[in-house]
């Protein structure tokens, strides 16, 4: 459930005299999510999706995320974009907390994407990275290797309770990485989570990208690594599927080719994002308290994707023709 600060109608009424979005007829609270408090709203002009920024959020960054989104939409990709207040201002302040109103995209995510939909994903991708250049603003990425081991050190003494074994196979996959991490990929602008639940279809057809608060800048191969790991693993098997990650590589070369450096680091960018996604659920794990209405994500998803790119030898491995 994602709503952590409960609002007033007569203080959502109050936010809304900023704006020019008609007179408010409905609203309510989005249950899905984890990081901020979702509404749903409908007034005279249509729907809407009223965020309020929560604790995780560094306030400092949401001119980053606001602006980025303004400028994707304004490129031509599908995201929601950020209403400007009478003022001009993209973002007020309810029950506390800042706060802002977003266009509803249309669309539903799919709990089990397919390989069609794993090449609509590809080809957005690479429409993402386009669109991401010239943005004047800059987020350095602190989950990438650098923020990987103070992650680790909150989790690390406790990890074997998730399961026996893993501190040490974290310890030396940690060491292997900080040591062997690329540099000089092509970089840009990343979203860093595009994970099913942040991707929405009609159909087959892709309508929009969601979620736009862990983009930052970094490797664009990075990004290609996390929808690896997000979307070409079948959920019950947990095996790797070459069809999926076949058909999300080719829409996205299609659109962007992948160069020689950014192929040849692909299982390495594939082992750190499977890192980074288990080291967050980790922690939140650890210490997410018991019947908290939160759904914890399974961190051993993770390390079990994690041990498969420990076996690839080079991006061939995942399906890409070289
Ligand atoms: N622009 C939008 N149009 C339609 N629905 C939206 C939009 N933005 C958010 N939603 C709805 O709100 C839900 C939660 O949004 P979002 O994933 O941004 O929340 P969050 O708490 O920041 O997420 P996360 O836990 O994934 O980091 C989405 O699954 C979707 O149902
Ligand atoms: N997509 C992340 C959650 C944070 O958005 C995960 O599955 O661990």
């Amino acid at each position: 459930m994602a709503v952590y600060t409960d609002i007033t109608e007569g203080a959502l009424r109050g936010f809304l005299e900023a704006y020019d979005i008609g007179r408010l007829t409905a609203y309510k609270g989005i249950a899905e999510g984890v990081e901020n408090s979702n509404f749903l709203l409908h007034t005279t002009e249509g729907p809407f999706i009223l965020t309020l920024y929560e604790k995780r959020v560094n306030a400092a960054d949401l001119p980053f995320f606001l602006g980025l989104m303004e400028h994707l939409a304004a490129r031509g990709l599908s995201c929601p974009l950020p209403l400007k207040r009478r003022d001009g201002a993209l973002l007020g302040e309810l029950a506390g907390r800042p706060a802002a109103i977003i266009t509803f995209l249309e669309g539903i995510w799919l709990r089990q994407p397919e390989t069609i939909h794993c090449a609509e994903l590809g080809r957005t991708l690479a429409a993402l990275h386009r669109a991401g250049e010239g943005f004047s603003l800059t987020r350095p990425n602190a989950l990438s290797v650098g923020g990987w081991r103070p992650l680790w050190a909150r989790a690390r003494d406790r990890a074997d309770e998730i399961a026996p074994g893993l501190r040490d196979g974290i310890d030396r996959e940690l060491a292997f990485l900080e040591q062997c991490w690329p540099d000089g990929l092509p970089a840009g602008i990343i979203h860093a989570d595009l994970f099913p639940d942040n991707v929405f279809f009609i159909g087959d057809a892709l309508t929009g990208l969601i979620d736009f608060y862990f983009a930052c800048n970094d490797f664009l191969a990075y990004d290609v690594a996390i929808c690896l790991n997000a979307w070409c693993f079948d959920d019950k098997t947990g095996i790797y599927n070459g069809d999926k990650g076949r058909a999300f590589l080719a829409a996205y070369q299609a659109e962007r080719p992948l160069d020689e450096r950014e192929r040849a680091a692909l299982p390495l960018l594939a082992r750190g994002s499977a890192l980074r996604f288990f080291l967050t659920r980790a922690y939140d794990w650890l210490t997410t308290p018991a019947g908290a209405l939160v759904v914890k994500k399974d961190p051993l998803e993770y390390w079990r994707k994690l041990r498969f790119h420990q076996t690839i030898e080079d991006a061939r491995g995942y399906g890409l023709e070289i």
